[in-house]
């Protein structure tokens, strides 16, 4: 296994469609670590799909819920957690990913991510009139908080999931051996 050794915790960040948990499913899987995914815990704590929990407490009351999520996920050891999209929008959220783990951005062009997304009826924030422009204007907002809290940033658009995993996992390796030296 290729970075059976790493120790932490490594968390996903980007937008919609970036990969972080078909991605980070294959990085636990590398890394011999559990992989959490903050929107299906949240599904499996309440019961339903995100659409629904949108449809009943708005987006405020999905964002409290994930709030309290990712509080109780960043306070695990050796995790690789997939975070949703819009964490990043909450501070608390920010200063947890900054300071429990080593977080990683995925990033990719708003067109990639239409593409990669516009099949999907399970994102609410997508089902719009104009979701390609929906992702262009959450780029522009979020492009920054995705930054300031990243240690790494990976450009998404040319390899594939599995490529990309295994490239994370030679960063990664890069920058532990730099540290022990
Ligand atoms: N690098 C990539 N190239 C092609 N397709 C991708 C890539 N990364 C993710 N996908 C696909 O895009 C879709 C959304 O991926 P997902 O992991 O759910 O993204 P996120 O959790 O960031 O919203 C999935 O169908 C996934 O297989
Ligand atoms: O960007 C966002 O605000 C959201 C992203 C989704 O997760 P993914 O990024 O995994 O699609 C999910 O948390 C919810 O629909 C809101
Ligand atoms: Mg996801």
């Amino acid at each position: 296994m290729p970075g059976m050794n790493l120790p932490g915790n490594f968390f996903l960040v980007g937008l919609m469609g970036a990969g972080k948990t078909t991605i980070g499913r294959a990085l636990a899987r590398l890394t011999n670590k559990v992989f959490y995914d903050s929107d299906h815990e949240i599904e499996a704590r309440t019961g339903v799909r995100i659409p629904i929990i949108f449809e009943l407490e708005g987006e405020a009351g999905f964002r409290q819920r994930e709030v309290e999520t990712i509080r109780e996920l960043t306070a695990l050891q050796d995790v690789v957690l997939a975070t949703g999209g819009g964490a990043v929008l909450n501070p608390d959220n920010r200063h947890r990913l900054a300071s429990e783990g080593y977080v990683i951005y995925l990033r990719a062009s708003p067109e990639d991510l239409y593409q990669r997304t516009r099949l999907d009826k399970n994102r609410p924030l997508l089902q719009t009139a104009d979701p390609k422009g929906r992702l262009q204007a959450l780029y522009a907002e979020r492009d920054p908080l995705y930054r300031e809290v990243a240690n790494l940033v990976v450009d998404t658009s040319r390899q594939s999931v599995n490529q990309l995993a295994l490239h994370i996992v030679h960063e990664l390796q890069k920058k532990h051996a730099n540290r022990s030296c």
